[in-house]
């Protein structure tokens, strides 16, 4: 399994005031597979992408993910462990500002001790169409071309599994497909896991399965 978890929970807030975000769920994905997560706003949906991705410590339940047991690691471990096998693709493009498109995608990789990050770097970006715009700052890039740059960045690692919360929500509907498109050719072409936050009902058709999230738990439904 490329994520295997179990009775997960999460509950957030102060002290006085706990609010409960996960409460006992149970998400297993095969490796290769493609799994659309729906759910209303509210439900939990990015909360358990980030304890599956490594970006938040879940409070409960057990969490293995591409291979490795994230239930008993501490922050700066999740972070090690997600260092080429998680890509995160996010609605807000997340880019730093000051550097160009190259460099976005280039120094994660250097940070990882990944060989030939810029040669790398610059390949993934022609991968992504954006081979004209190495040398562009993200304000002189249009949201499409942006949120290109962030999966670009974020397969660049070939990693084993790429989540992706809402990577449309930003673009105009046109501009949005042909994201969608893009993910799902380069997770093809990684051979790569992928789970994906959407609202769109025919984005969802387009994956193995959907999984549908209410109030901090799952349902499944076939796709
Ligand atoms: N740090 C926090 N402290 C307290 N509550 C939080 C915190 N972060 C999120 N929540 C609450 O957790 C619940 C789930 O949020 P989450 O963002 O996971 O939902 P979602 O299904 O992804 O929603 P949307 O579709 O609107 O993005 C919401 O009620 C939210 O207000």
């Amino acid at each position: 399994m490329a994520i295997a978890a179990h009775n997960v929970t999460l509950t957030l807030g102060s002290d006085k005031a706990p609010v409960e975000i996960l409460r006992g769920v149970d998400l297993e994905v095969p490796a290769g597979a493609s799994v659309a997560l729906l759910g209303p706003s509210g439900s939990g949906k990015s909360s358990l992408m980030a304890v599956l991705a490594g970006l938040e410590r879940a409070n409960g339940g057990s969490i293995r993910v591409a291979g490795l047991d994230f239930t008993t690691m501490d922050e700066d471990e999740l972070a090690r462990a997600r260092r080429g096998r998680i890509g995160i693709v996010l609605q807000a493009f997340h880019l730093l500002p000051t550097m160009t498109a190259l460099e976005n995608v280039a120094v994660p990789l250097e940070l990882a001790g990944i060989a030939d990050p810029f040669g790398r770097a610059a390949a993934e970006l022609e991968a992504v169409g954006l081979g004209h715009r190495l040398t562009h700052y993200p304000a002189q890039l249009s949201g499409g071309e942006q949120q290109r740059v962030a999966i670009a960045r974020a397969m660049a690692s070939s990693p084993a599994i790429i989540f992706a919360d809402e990577p449309t929500g930003n673009l105009d509907t046109a501009t949005g497909h042909a994201i969608i498109d893009l993910i799902f050719a380069r997770r093809a072409a990684l051979g790569a896991t992928l789970l994906i936050i959407t609202h769109d009902p025919e984005l969802a058709q387009h994956c193995d399965r959907v999984v549908v999230m209410h109030d901090g738990k799952i349902e499944e439904r076939a796709a």
